[in-house]
């Protein structure tokens, strides 16, 4: 494998495959063809950060900064910047922009205070047999759930890890992948995750403490496991990726495949305006903003996020007639549903002040950096209580037609009956399945336990659009989050449940003051000032999916169900974009399943 930032090793230069993005789905994908012999060319926007300590060691995730986040700026729907930038994955490793986040050469998309993707578990089955309801055969648990078990390697915990909280369902586990994943060595917080493991079902009544977040048809609250290993030479928790996994490790390299690092792929090239075959892609470095040319044979995959996927469709002239108009951009496609359906999980937290005597009680506070020690999933009867949720029930079932209009109003979706279909889908698993609606993170820094929070199903939606022809502008991004009323109501709902959860029995004598941050949204304060308080603070949770989604044409959909965008030959997409509606967990391990799937839809037709 040659990983190189040379561009002469792509310039006018022909290969089987061109993947745009080496993120975790373009280095899936490019690991699946290039093991088959194809020849296969990476291009990725951001760095080769394989050997920055701050990418390898996963606990210094906090210094990411200038090495993977993009931080694309976004924007409201007056257009007015918000106050929030995007983390857009820099791939694991690369520059933050592109990479996915997790792990991939870079990652998808977030704050680099935040650092790259570790938390790994399992969607549901309901959610994955879902994408096969919304018109795509083929796409389903018995289809899926094999690929996240072969690319996970996961080490059991030790006792001593057993004792500090990590608990485990063997069965929920692959073993023999090459992405690894553990418990921390040592466990964080083990005496402060005691204490949210006795809040939770206090705070979420019918919510249990399970032993694996991956083993559950609907809810469940545990210690989490991440895309880490130890390494007892240097004694430290160390990052695992889809770029240390399947690009780097010494195992998986190949005579085949090349990867172009720091340079961003601008837009795709058709043999011509008349046959919509990809032909190549025009890609360059913005620091001299000189376009070259490289050429594929067989295929063209865009895998830059779903974030940088659909700017690029529509840079290529594929997307809305009036988007692409006013951008300078000849429409080669009309797909109206490019960069719509845009939506994240909007993401705040609260926190608590520990009380003196237990400030230094590293088992109860502590500095270290892994995110995310114990999480909660919740769904509507927990969150809200079964007669509330009841009645909050029936109105989502009542309102979907009103919500599907309101969504094309305001230019998130193409027509009514393609968000009608897909804000149903969403509704069906929270109603029908009760499936989890929130997920509830418990966390502690120095000197505070925190809780961090976001709907995990939200039916807001925005979009992302070019508005020039430049290839190296960002895109003005839409995100609309907490747009929609049930939105606002879990996050209003769960944010009161975080203050009862730390003037809950279990905390009581570790906090001095419950009502810490924000201190100005206190026990008498109303759903508005929550509200309010919410916007002013939430962010993306950095699982931006749905801006090129998988759904038939008539619905607003981009690609198909082979993954192929629509009025065009020998292109597809295969990143986070294709998801349609979010799923309960975070993203990686069921966007591993569909990149290889992907790989082998790919390999069918090669
Ligand atoms: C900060 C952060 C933390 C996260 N934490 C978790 C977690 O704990 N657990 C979890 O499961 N998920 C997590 N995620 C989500 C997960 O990482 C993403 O959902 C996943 O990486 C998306 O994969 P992808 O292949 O769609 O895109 P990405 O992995 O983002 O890859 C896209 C790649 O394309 C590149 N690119 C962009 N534009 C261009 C261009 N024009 N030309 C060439 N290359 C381009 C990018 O640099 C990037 O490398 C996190 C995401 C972020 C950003």
């Amino acid at each position: 494998t040659i990983i190189t930032t040379d561009r002469s090793v792509a310039v006018n230069q022909t290969f089987d495959y061109i993947i745009v993005g080496g993120g975790l789905s373009g280095i899936t994908v490019a690991n699946k063809l290039s093991g088959e012999g194809y020849s296969v060319l990476i291009i990725e926007a951001g760095p080769d950060a394989q050997d920055v300590p701050a990418v390898l060691n996963a606990e210094e995730r906090g210094n990411l900064n200038g090495y993977c986040n993009w931080q694309y700026p976004a924007f409201d729907e007056s257009g007015s910047q918000l106050s929030w930038s995007i983390d857009s994955g820099v791939g694991d490793d690369i520059d933050r922009a592109s990479l996915g986040a997790n792990g991939s050469f870079a990652s998808d998309g977030r704050h680099a205070s935040e650092g790259l993707p570790q938390v790994w578990f399992r969607p549901t089955k309901a959610e994955l047999d879902t994408l096969q309801a919304l018109g795509n055969p083929g796409w389903n648990w018995d289809t899926l759930e094999p690929y996240i078990d072969a690319i996970e390697r996961f080490t059991p915990p030790d006792e001593v890890q057993i004792s500090q909280g990590a608990a485990y369902d063997p069965s929920v586990h692959g073993y023999n992948g090459p992405v690894n994943v553990s418990f921390p060595t040592p466990m964080r917080i083990p005496q402060a995750q005691k204490l949210y493991k006795k809040a939770v079902p206090i705070i979420f009544p019918g919510l249990t403490v399970g032993n694996d977040l991956s083993s559950r048809t609907s809810t469940v609250s545990a210690s989490t496991s991440w895309t880490i290993w130890y390494n007892p030479e240097t004694q430290k928790n160390t990052r695992s990726s889809a770029a240390y996994g399947l690009l780097y490790a010494s195992g998986q390299q190949r005579d085949t495949l090349t990867v172009l690092a720091e340079h961003a792929v601008a837009k795709v090239l058709f043999k011509s305006d008349r046959d919509l075959t990809a032909s190549g892609v025009q890609f360059g470095n913005a620091s001299d903003g000189v376009l070259f040319e490289a050429y594929a044979s067989k295929e063209i995959i865009l895998a830059a996020g779903s974030l940088a996927t659909a700017p690029i469709l529509e840079r290529s002239g594929i997307g809305s007639s009036s988007i692409l108009n006013k951008a300078g951009v000849k429409t080669l496609v009309d797909l109206p549903g490019v960069g719509r359906n845009l939506n994240d999980q909007p993401g705040t937290g609260t926190s608590a002040l520990v009380a003196d005597s237990f400030q230094n009680d590293t088992s109860i506070v502590d500095g270290r950096n892994l995110f995310a020690p114990i999480i909660s999933l919740a769904n509507t009867d927990q969150l809200f209580g079964t007669s509330n949720s009841w009645q909050i029930s029936n109105d989502l079932l009542r309102d979907l037609n009103s919500r599907a209009n309101a969504l094309v109003k305001a230019g998130a979706a193409v027509n009514a009956a393609g968000a009608r279909a897909v804000i149903a889908a969403a509704t069906n698993l929270i109603v029908s399945n009760k499936l989890p609606v929130v997920e509830f993170v418990g966390e502690s820094y120095p000197s505070v336990f925190t809780a961090v929070f976001w709907p995990l199903m939200p039916l807001s939606r925005g979009y992302i659009h070019i508005n020039t022809s430049n290839p190296f502008a960002t895109p003005v991004i839409t995100p609309r989050l907490l747009s929609d009323s049930f939105d606002q109501k879990v996050a209003v709902a769960v944010a009161r449940k975080s203050r009862d959860a730390f003037t809950s029995a279990p905390f009581q004598q570790y906090v001095a003051d419950a009502y810490l941050d924000p201190s100005d949204v206190g026990p008498n304060a109303t759903d508005a000032q929550y509200l309010d308080w919410y916007r002013q603070t939430s962010y993306g949770a950095s699982h931006w999916i749905g801006s090129t989604s998988m759904l038939p044409r008539e619905w607003g959909g981009v690609v198909d169900s082979h993954l192929r965008v629509y009025g065009t030959k020998r292109l597809r997409v295969v990143d986070a974009g294709i998801l349609p509606f979010q799923l309960t967990t975070h993203s990686m391990s069921a966007l591993y399943a569909t990149s290889q799937r992907a790989a082998d839809l790919i390999l069918d037709d090669a």
